[in-house]
C-alpha cells in the first residue's frame, strides 16, 4: 500500500506525497486548524504522535533528521516545553518557510537560526535557566521533501534534579507526559537509545501505565551506531512489548549534513556486521518517515468521526448552559417583566403544592407534598389534643370541691352554671398550648416552603433573592401573629361561654345521664362493687364517694356528664375552626398576599440612597458575566471547528457512524 523506500528520505516521502496528497494533507490540515483553535481546552482530544523518551535519549535528534533541521541538541535538559513540529511538504519552495507560533505570537525564523529561535521561545515561555513548563510551542517547518507530519516533543524524563532544576522536576515533567500520551487518540513515539537496556527506561514504564499492551506505541532505537552490539536480539525479542514495532536509526552526528547523515546511516545498515542482520523494513529515518506517515493517516480517519460527535455533544451542551443562563438585564422594564415571571412561577408552584396536591416536579421530595404535610400537621394535632374529659383526681373529687364553692341559698336542685364554667375553663387553659403549637408549626412549615420555592425561582438573581426573601419572611411573621391571636380569640371564647347548637350535645347528655341511676345504687349499696364502668369515663373507683360525699355525689355526676358531652363539642370545635384557619391563611397567602407583599418589598424596599429590589437586577455578578463570556467563546470555537470538520468530512469518505 505504501511505496518501498528508494533512495533516500527525499524520495521516498514524495511518492508517498504524490499519492496520499489528496487524502492525507487535507485531514492534516484540519486537525492543525482544530489544534490551533485550542480544541483540546475544551476536552476534545486531537490525534496526535507524541515524542517520549528518557533525557538525551535522542528525541530531539531524531525530530531533527525527519525535518533536515537544526534543533537545540545536546546533552542535558533541552526540551522544556512541549514543541508541537508540523512539517509540510512544499514541492514549490526553493527555501524553507519556517516560524515559531506561541503566547498568540507568530515568529518567523530560518534554518540557520531555528535553533536559537527555539532556545529564545522557550525561554520566554518557560523562564530562563532550567525549568519547565506545560505551554505548548509550536514550530511550522514548510519544506520540500519533508514527511507531512505533526509530532509532540516532550521534555525527556529525568530522575535526578540537575543543578538550577526545581526538586520536583520528575514530577512535573511526568505529569506534562502522562497528559500528553493517556488519550487514546495519541500514539506513543518512545525514543530508546541502544546503549541502555530497555526495560530499565522510564518512558518505557510510563508508556506501559496508559497503554498496557502497546497497541498505541511505536520505539524508535537511536545510536544504532554508537552501539550496534545486541541490538538485533533486543528488537527481536521484544521484552517491553511494542505492539507498533521498532525503527532503528542512526541520527546525525557533529556537524555532519543532513544528506552526509542519511547516506552514512544506509551504509551502516547495509556493511556493519551485526547492523545488517537486521530486517530492512524496521531501519533508517525513511522508513521511520514512512511508518509514521502511514500511523498518522489511519490515525486522523479513525479518530475524526468521534471528533465530530464530541464536538457536537460539546456544542450543544455548551448552547443550553448558555441559554438556560439568566437573561442580562438592561433596563428597569425588563427587570420588572423578569420579576413578575417570578412572581407567577412561585404563586403557581405553591398553588399546586399547598392546595392542588399536585407534585409533579417534586416527585420524590416528600417533604416539599405541602398538602398533604398540612393534612400530617392536622391529624398530629387532633391526636395531641385530649378527646376525653381530662381526669387528674379521684372520680368526681374535682366537681364536689368546684360545687361545694358555688353553693348559694338557693334551691338545691339547680346546678350552679359558675361551677360548669370554673371545671371548663380550668381545662381549657391546660390544653391551650396544643392549637398554638399547631399553628407555630404550620407556619414554620410554610416558611421554609415559601423561601424555597421564591429562591428557586428567582436562583438567576441573587440581588432580588435578598428582596422577597425579606418578603416572604415578614409576611409569614404577619401570618403567624394572625393565627396565634386567632388562637387567643378562639380560647377566650370557650373559656367566657358554654353553648353549641350541636344536637349531638344533648344526645350525649341524654345517654350518658341514663347511668345515674345504677351510679347511685353503686353508691348506696355497700354490696355493689367499688369499680364502676361508666360511659365516657371508663372504669373508676367510687368507693370514696360511699361515705362522704353521698349528699353531693348526685349532683357532681350530673355536672360531670353534662362536662363529658359538652368536651366532646369544644374539642370538635377547636380542631375545626382551626383547620379552616390554616387553610382560608395559607389559600390567602398563596393567591394574593405573597404577591402584595413582594411586590411592595421589591419596587419599595430600597429607599433613600439603596436601590430597590428592580435597579438591583441590573447588576450582574462578575462570576455571571465570566460564565456567560467564557461559554460565548467556547461556542464560537466549537462552531468553527465543527465547520473545519464538516468541511473535511465533505471532502473525504470519512462518514461519522
Ligand atoms: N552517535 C549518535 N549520537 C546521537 C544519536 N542520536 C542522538 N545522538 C546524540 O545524543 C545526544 C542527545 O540527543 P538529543 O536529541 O538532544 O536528545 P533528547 O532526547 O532530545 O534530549 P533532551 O530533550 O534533553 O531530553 C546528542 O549529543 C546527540 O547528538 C545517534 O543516532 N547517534
Amino acid at each position: 500500500m505504501f511505496p518501498k523506500e528508494k533512495n533516500g528520505i527525499t524520495a521516498a516521502v514524495n511518492a508517498l506525497a504524490s499519492s496520499y496528497e489528496s487524502h492525507i494533507r487535507p485531514l492534516l490540515d484540519a486537525v492543525d486548524r482544530l489544534r490551533h483553535l485550542k480544541v483540546m481546552e475544551e476536552g476534545i482530544n486531537l490525534p496526535t504522535i507524541v515524542v517520549v523518551g528518557d533525557q538525551s535519549s535522542g528525541k530531539s535528534s531524531v525530530l531533527e533528521s525527519l525535518a533536515s533541521i537544526s534543533l537545540p541538541r545536546g546533552q542535558g535538559i533541552c526540551t522544556r516545553v512541549p514543541l508541537i513540529m508540523r512539517l509540510q511538504d512544499d514541492s514549490t519552495l526553493s527555501t524553507p518557510v519556517i516560524h515559531l507560533e506561541y503566547k498568540d505570537k507568530r515568529v518567523p525564523t530560518s534554518e540557520s537560526h531555528i535553533a536559537s529561535a527555539i532556545e529564545i521561545a522557550t525561554g520566554e515561555i518557560a523562564g530562563s535557566g532550567k525549568a519547565i513548563s506545560n505551554s505548548p510551542l509550536t514550530l511550522v517547518v514548510r519544506k520540500k521533501g519533508v514527511p507531512d507530519l505533526t509530532m509532540v516533543d516532550l521534555p525527556g524524563i529525568t530522575r535526578v534534579p540537575v543543578h538550577g532544576q526545581p526538586e520536583n522536576i520528575y514530577e512535573q515533567i511526568a505529569d506534562i507526559i502522562k497528559q500528553y500520551i493517556k488519550p487514546q487518540e495519541s500514539i506513543i513515539l518512545n525514543v530508546l537509545s541502544a546503549s541502555v537496556d530497555f526495560s530499565t527506561c522510564e518512558s518505557i514504564r510510563m508508556s506501559q501505565q496508559v497503554d498496557r499492551n502497546g497497541e498505541r506505541t511505536l520505539a524508535v532505537v537511536t545510536k544504532a551506531d554508537k552501539s550496534p552490539e545486541g541490538l538485533l536480539e533486543k528488537v527481536t525479542a521484544d521484552d517491553v512489548n511494542i505492539g507498533l514495532g521498532y525503527v532503528c536509526v542512526r541520527n546525525r552526528v557533529g556537524e555532519e549534513t543532513y544528506e552526509e547523515a542519511r547516506i552514512a546511516e544506509a551504509e551502516l545498515f547495509e556493511s556493519h556486521p551485526l547492523l545488517r542482520r537486521i530486517d530492512k523494513s524496521i531501519c533508517g529515518i525513511p522508513v521511520l518517515a514512512q511508518r509514521l506517515v502511514q500511523i498518522q493517516a489511519q490515525l486522523i480517519a479513525k479518530c475524526l468521526p468521534d471528533i465530530v460527535r464530541k464536538i457536537n455533544v460539546k456544542l450543544s451542551h455548551n448552547e443550553t448552559e448558555l441559554d438556560d443562563m439568566p437573561q442580562h438585564l438592561s433596563s428597569i422594564g425588563e427587570a420588572m417583566r423578569v420579576f413578575m415571571q417570578v412572581l407567577i412561577r412561585t404563586r403557581e408552584t405553591l398553588r399546586k403544592l399547598m392546595i392542588r396536591g399536585e407534585y409533579d416536579n417534586f416527585e420524590e421530595e416528600k417533604e416539599m407534598h405541602g398538602a398533604a404535610r398540612l393534612v400530617d400537621m392536622l391529624n398530629q394535632y387532633k391526636k395531641e389534643l385530649p378527646h376525653d374529659f381530662p381526669m387528674k383526681e379521684n372520680f368526681l373529687m374535682e366537681e364536689i370541691s368546684v360545687l361545694e364553692e358555688a353553693r348559694g341559698i338557693g334551691l338545691s336542685n339547680f346546678l350552679p352554671r359558675t361551677a360548669f364554667l370554673t371545671l371548663l375553663q380550668r381545662k381549657i387553659k391546660e390544653i391551650s398550648y396544643t392549637p398554638k403549637g399547631f399553628v407555630n408549626k404550620v407556619w414554620d412549615y410554610m416558611e421554609g416552603m415559601v423561601l424555597r420555592i421564591l429562591d428557586k425561582e428567582s436562583e438567576n438573581y441573587p440581588p432580588l433573592q435578598a428582596f422577597t426573601r425579606r418578603a416572604a419572611r415578614n409576611l409569614i411573621e404577619k401570618m403567624r401573629r394572625r393565627s396565634l391571636q386567632t388562637v387567643k380569640e378562639m380560647i377566650e371564647m370557650e373559656m367566657v361561654v358554654d353553648y353549641t347548637s350541636n344536637p349531638d350535645y344533648m344526645k350525649a347528655w341524654t345517654d350518658l345521664m341514663e347511668q345515674r341511676e345504677k351510679f347511685m345504687e353503686f353508691l348506696q349499696n355497700p354490696l355493689m362493687p367499688m369499680v364502676m364502668n361508666i360511659k365516657g369515663v371508663g372504669c373508676v373507683d367510687v368507693g370514696h364517694l360511699r361515705q362522704q360525699h353521698e349528699g353531693l355525689a348526685d349532683e357532681a355526676f350530673d355536672l360531670k356528664m353534662r362536662l363529658v358531652a359538652y368536651w366532646r363539642c369544644v374539642i370538635l370545635r377547636l380542631v375545626d375552626v382551626l383547620a379552616l384557619h390554616v387553610m382560608y391563611a395559607v389559600k390567602n397567602l398563596v393567591e394574593n398576599e405573597l404577591d402584595c407583599e413582594v411586590m411592595n418589598e421589591v419596587v419599595n424596599g430600597g429607599c433613600g440612597s439603596q436601590a430597590n429590589g428592580l435597579e438591583r437586577m441590573l447588576e450582574e455578578s462578575p462570576a455571571t458575566t465570566a460564565k456567560r463570556e467564557r461559554l460565548g467563546k467556547s461556542i464560537s470555537l466549537l462552531m468553527e471547528s465543527k465547520e473545519v470538520v464538516a468541511k473535511i468530512m465533505d471532502k473525504t469518505s470519512i462518514n461519522v457512524v
